[in-house]
């Protein structure tokens, strides 16, 4: 992986009118697996699951025709698989793959055969600058966040961004090819900023990798310990380390700073002989550091977990794992998380994360009760995700099912699960 220059973060790009996409109450937003935008249906009456069904079609049409395939030939299914046709039962007649009407290179007609069906590289298309895919991430060179750029992406060209907003708008102008986005850690928790930036923006979801992240306590050569008065790093990483900061016995005031490597660099760039950094003993390497603590993160197998996103989505698939993330909001109604929940539990669809965020533009439910007055509730966007491809039948009709509890309705990515052997090392 290649990284660029650490002092150049990119800053904010556009106007913040331009950065926002709004997110429309009482809109039901389905995002169709095989478009570059998002469809929009209205949620009022009329259209509704039928909506989500024929924008589905296409892929339900070529998975039905497999499905159809098995059980004729005694491969089983059920009620699900039979659903799921969403009343395009003549699938093929939506099939993807165009025909071809032209001649071929020796002047011969092909009419009629049918073209080279189309794979994941002609969905997620190769960078149009060259062949470096460029990754943008937050953070200086050092930070974790670029790691896991490395890790997805093994040649990449990483993109430092002062914001994790920038590297989402990196992506949306064309400047980077992908962002690496941190969005939970086994210590510190849900990093809750990045679920609501990724309803804010339309990004896909493409993938994910979990990175082990071991931290080390920063200073500059010669400093000892016990001059140190201020910790700097970033806060999830200032939470990782909290227990153990303490057993070292420093009593210095922490300090959040934008990411981990940043602190280092600010360390290093104003000569802060009191000042120490949580950061990757890369960090130290690249800013002249000395480690003064190995390891300081309160559990050995503290481990973050990063989403990649991309400007268009990847074709889910069957062959592998493969995950989904949605987010909903629920509508009026009794035991709607319930009902929303076991449309996945019936189909043995297996949940791996449930997040709730405060659902901005209607942050209030009023529950009117003639004897008792008024109650409000909070309202919620739900973040799901769910161990199921969008290629699958059962996957499809659970989100047909949840579609008609919810108000809004989003998939945010299908993508394959990092199925990497799990061994608590050194992060960096
Ligand atoms: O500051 C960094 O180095 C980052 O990449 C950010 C971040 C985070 O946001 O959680 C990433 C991984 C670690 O959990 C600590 C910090």
């Amino acid at each position: 992986m290649q990284a660029i220059s650490p002092s150049s973060p990119l800053k904010s790009l556009v106007p913040p009118r331009r950065r926002l996409a709004r997110v429309t109450p009482n809109k039901l937003y389905v995002h169709c697996i095989y478009r570059s935008d998002s469809v929009h249906f209205s949620n009022g009456v009329g259209p509704s699951r039928a909506d989500w069904q024929s924008s589905c079609a296409i892929l339900a049409s070529k998975v039905v025709s497999q499905e159809q395939s098995g059980r004729d030939s005694g491969g089983g299914g059920g009620a699900d698989h039979v659903a799921a046709v969403n009343g395009h039962k003549t699938s093929m007649e939506l099939s993807l793959i165009p025909l071809n009407k032209g001649s071929n290179d020796d002047g011969n007609s092909n009419n009629n055969k049918p073209m080279k069906p189309l794979t994941i590289t002609d969905l997620s298309p190769a960078p149009m600058h060259g062949s470096q895919l460029r990754v943008a991430y937050q953070g200086v060179p050092g930070a974790y966040s670029e790691a896991a750029a490395g890790k997805a992406y093994p040649n990449c060209e990483a993109i430092p961004c002062d914001q994790f907003e920038v590297a989402f708008q990196a992506v949306e102008l064309w400047i980077s090819d992908r962002a690496v986005l941190p969005v939970e850690n086994s210590l510190g928790g849900s990093i809750h900023r990045n679920y609501d930036l990724l309803l804010r923006h339309r990004l896909h979801i493409v993938g994910e990798v979990q990175l082990p992240v071991h931290h080390c306590l920063l200073a500059l050569p010669g400093v000892r310990k016990e001059y140190i008065t201020r910790v700097i790093s970033h806060p999830q990483a200032l939470a990782q380390c909290e227990l153990t900061l303490t057993k070292l016995g420093l009593h210095a005031a922490r300090e959040a700073v934008d990411d981990t490597a940043g602190a280092a660099e600010y360390i290093a760039a104003n000569n802060l002989r009191d000042t120490a950094a949580i950061a990757s003993a890369r960090a130290a390497d690249l800013y002249g550091l000395q480690i003064l603590a190995d390891g300081i993160q309160d559990d050995s197998s503290n481990v973050t977990r990063f989403v990649m996103l991309a400007r268009e989505p990847i074709i889910p698939r069957t062959d592998r794992p493969f995950k989904t993330s949605i987010v909903f909001a629920h509508d009026k109604g009794t035991s709607v998380l319930f009902k929303v929940l076991s449309a996945f539990a019936f189909r043995n669809i297996n949940l791996t994360k449930i997040e709730s965020r405060p659902h901005r533009n209607r942050p209030i439910r009023l529950v009117d009760d003639a004897n008792v007055g008024t109650a409000k509730h909070f309202e919620y966007m739900f973040y799901v995700d769910f161990e199921a491809s969008m290629a699958e039948v059962r996957a499809q009709n659970a989100l047909a099912e949840v579609q008609e509890f919810t108000s809004f309705l989003r998939v945010l990515g299908s993508y394959p699960m990092d199925m990497t052997p799990w061994c608590p090392s050194r992060g960096d």
